[in-house]
């Protein structure tokens, strides 16, 4: 549908305030009201519709008694106009008292991305910029070279200051979305004393690497490590389990004359299945499916998994005794609790039935669980076996050689380099994404009314008590955003926040997304609520797997506009939100512009949310 052409904007008294009048040429003739609402805007009516040369002219009514220079009235329009999806470069001859003036000159359009205007452009670039550097940060390759070292004459393997003799007795397996480049990096190091190797990664990492020039995060063809691609859609399936078992086989052989080096990363939990009998695959698939899209953290599905399975939960380190383990994990969970990772092959299981069942209860799924599964957990908890109590003396070296953490302290060198002042607001962001996504839109409100009101303002002690108050953000992080605010705004810079961490989703309904863009569709629901006059924002959260949910993007990243942009088009965004269909939404409006598509990285340390706020 085409919408609307401008025509110009003039400069008229109305009850004693001055206001813009901007004239709008529409086709078809918008619904009374639709403009309503945003901004300065607060009147449209047919009353003040008309038609000029066969098309229909809305007069848009603004109140202009809070511009304080031409050069705010130039930009405010600018951004009304673009946020109801026009193209205007708005030049003003002359302002004189509230003498009717045309501003606006040239042909009119419709707005075209490449009308976005630089600020709006180089903020969505610097966004997209910083989340890149974060994944490139945590490539498995460089994290695994960080803490292995091997000595002068190669005989022997550093990690941890434990040193490892080698002699043609290495052996390698791993499993998880970042496994493929950690076996390259070790093949690398150790290839002449590697004897044999086993890796499960996802289904179409090996072409998808090739296809993006990354080649380096492939064994090589030489490589005694066999490669096993399986896990459709994250879930356990027949080529992950044939991978566990030859993985389970390859392990099971080992003498103490021998080196195994796990490579574990996220993912690694569907890629490395083996359930205990009878409890079948697709019981596995089932009771995952549930967990997940009931909203059950990483922690609880995966103490699930570790009491279900026969590798999990320690049990592959002990089946690879008396070899000597070396574990290298790249963690993906909220803490980097060791024993989750994964579901934590190679350490104790601190689990019991108990617990399993607990949470089944937790999501009401005792009656939909498949009943092997059921009656398995209950003859555990019957037999009162409890899991080995760990000790101190727990075999095996394990070293995290990377992490959230990482990639979100290099995102803020990232934002300080590109002339934002940084502020990392912690890696443990947890929590229902649509909640956080709500408080990420009041933190940007937040800091729109901290930049022009006195600390004191109602409305942002009002802002700041609901984001302790209902968000749990901490009092000390909000007030060294202020701070923040007050110097980089006075310095003429932007700020960027980051934080990272894994959110669930209780998904109800239909439609295809993730926990990203959920999050970042809720957010920009609440940026909608709010004129931001003083600043841009841009948000963005993002998988560092590449993959978020049941999509195939990574993420999303959306400014204050995007709701706005939607519903011109129609579209009802809480509808999508509500069906847990984010992702069909940003690809509907503006060409998918929204999606941040990175396909699968090669790596996975959680997710990574930023946010730029940069004063107009
Ligand atoms: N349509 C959807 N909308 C929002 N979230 C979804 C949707 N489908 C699945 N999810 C969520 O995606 C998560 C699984 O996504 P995935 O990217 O595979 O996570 P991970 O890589 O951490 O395992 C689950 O928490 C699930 O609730
Ligand atoms: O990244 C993932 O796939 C999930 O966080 C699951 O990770 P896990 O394999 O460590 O359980």
């Amino acid at each position: 549908m085409t919408y609307t052409w401008y025509t110009g904007v003039q400069w008229q008294p109305l009850n004693g305030h001055p206001l813009l009048v901007l004239h709008v040429t529409c086709r078809p003739t918008p619904r009374q009201g639709l403009f309503l609402g945003h901004g300065h805007i607060y009147q449209t009516t047919r009353k003040h519709s008309g038609k000029v040369a066969g098309v229909t002219v809305i007069r848009m009514w603004a109140a202009t008694c809070k511009f304080h220079s031409r050069h705010h009235l130039q930009n405010s329009w600018k951004r009304i106009l673009q946020i109801q999806g026009f193209f205007c470069q708005p030049r003003i001859e002359q302002i004189s008292g509230c003498q009717s003036k045309r501003f606006f000159h040239g042909q009119p359009r419709r707005l075209l991305s490449q009308d976005i205007p630089p600020i709006t452009m180089a903020v969505r670039e610097d966004i997209l910029n910083i989340f890149n550097s974060a994944i490139e940060s945590v490539l498995p390759r460089q994290m695994v070279e960080r803490v292995v070292s091997l000595s002068e004459d190669g005989c022997s393997l550093t990690v941890n200051n434990e040193k490892f003799l080698l002699k043609k007795n290495v052996y390698v397996v791993g499993f998880g979305k970042a496994v493929s480049g950690m076996a390259r990096a070790i093949d690398d190091l150790l290839h002449d004393h590697i004897i044999k190797g086993i890796i499960s990664i996802p289904v179409g990492s090996s072409e998808h690497l090739t296809m993006k020039g990354k080649s380096d995060l492939l064994v090589g063809e030489n490589s005694k490590i066999e490669v096993h691609e399986g896990a459709e859609q994250n879930l356990p399936d027949e080529a992950a389990v044939r991978a566990s078992l030859a993985i389970r086989d390859l392990v099971s052989d080992l003498t103490e004359e021998d080196v195994l080096i796990v490579l574990i990363s996220g993912g690694g939990s569907a890629l490395l299945t083996a359930p205990c009998p009878p409890i079948t695959l697709r019981d596995m698939i089932t009771v995952t499916r549930m967990l997940s899209t009931a909203g059950a953290t990483i922690f609880e599905l995966n103490t699930i998994r570790k009491n279900l399975e026969l590798l999990k939960g320690g049990k592959l380190l002990e089946m690879a005794l008396p070899a000597k383990v070396i574990s290298l994990v790249l963690s993906d969970v909220v803490g980097d609790q060791l024993d989750m990772i994964a579901s934590g092959p190679t350490q104790p299981n601190f689990s019991s039935a108990e617990e399993c069942l607990k949470i089944i209860e937790k999501y009401d799924l005792g009656n939909k669980v498949p009943t092997s599964i059921i009656e398995f957990i209950q003859k555990k908890v019957e037999s009162g076996v409890r899991p080995a109590v760990p000790s101190d003396t727990w075999p095996g070296t394990t070293s995290i050689i990377g992490s959230n953490d990482f990639a979100t302290t290099i995102a803020c060198s990232k934002a300080a380099e590109l002339g934002y002042f940084p502020f990392l607001m912690g890696n443990s962001l947890e929590g229902e994404a649509n909640t956080v996504g709500q408080m990420f839109g009041k933190l940007a409100k937040f800091i729109s009314l901290s930049f022009t009101s006195q600390p004191n303002n109602s409305r942002v002690k009002a802002l700041q008590a609901e984001l302790i108050g209902k968000f749990d953000v901490p009092k000390s992080t909000l007030s060294s955003i202020s701070s923040l605010i007050s110097k980089a705004f006075s310095a003429g810079h932007g700020i960027c926040l980051v934080s990272g961490g894994e959110t669930v989703v209780n998904v109800k309904g239909t439609g295809t997304g993730g926990r990203a863009q959920q999050m970042v569709l809720s957010t920009a629901v609440q940026l909608n609520e709010f004129s931001f006059t003083n600043c841009h924002v841009e948000f963005l959260s993002g998988a560092t797997d590449g993959m978020d949910g049941s999509s195939d993007a990574a993420g999303a990243v959306v400014n204050p506009d995007f709701i706005k942009q939607a519903q011109l088009m129609g579209l009802d965004p809480e509808l999508y939100l509500n069906n847990n269909d984010s992702s069909n939404l940003f690809k509907a409006v503006d060409k998918g512009s929204s999606l941040v598509v990175t396909g699968l990285t090669g790596t996975n340390v959680m997710d990574i949310q930023i946010m730029i706020v940069t004063s107009v």
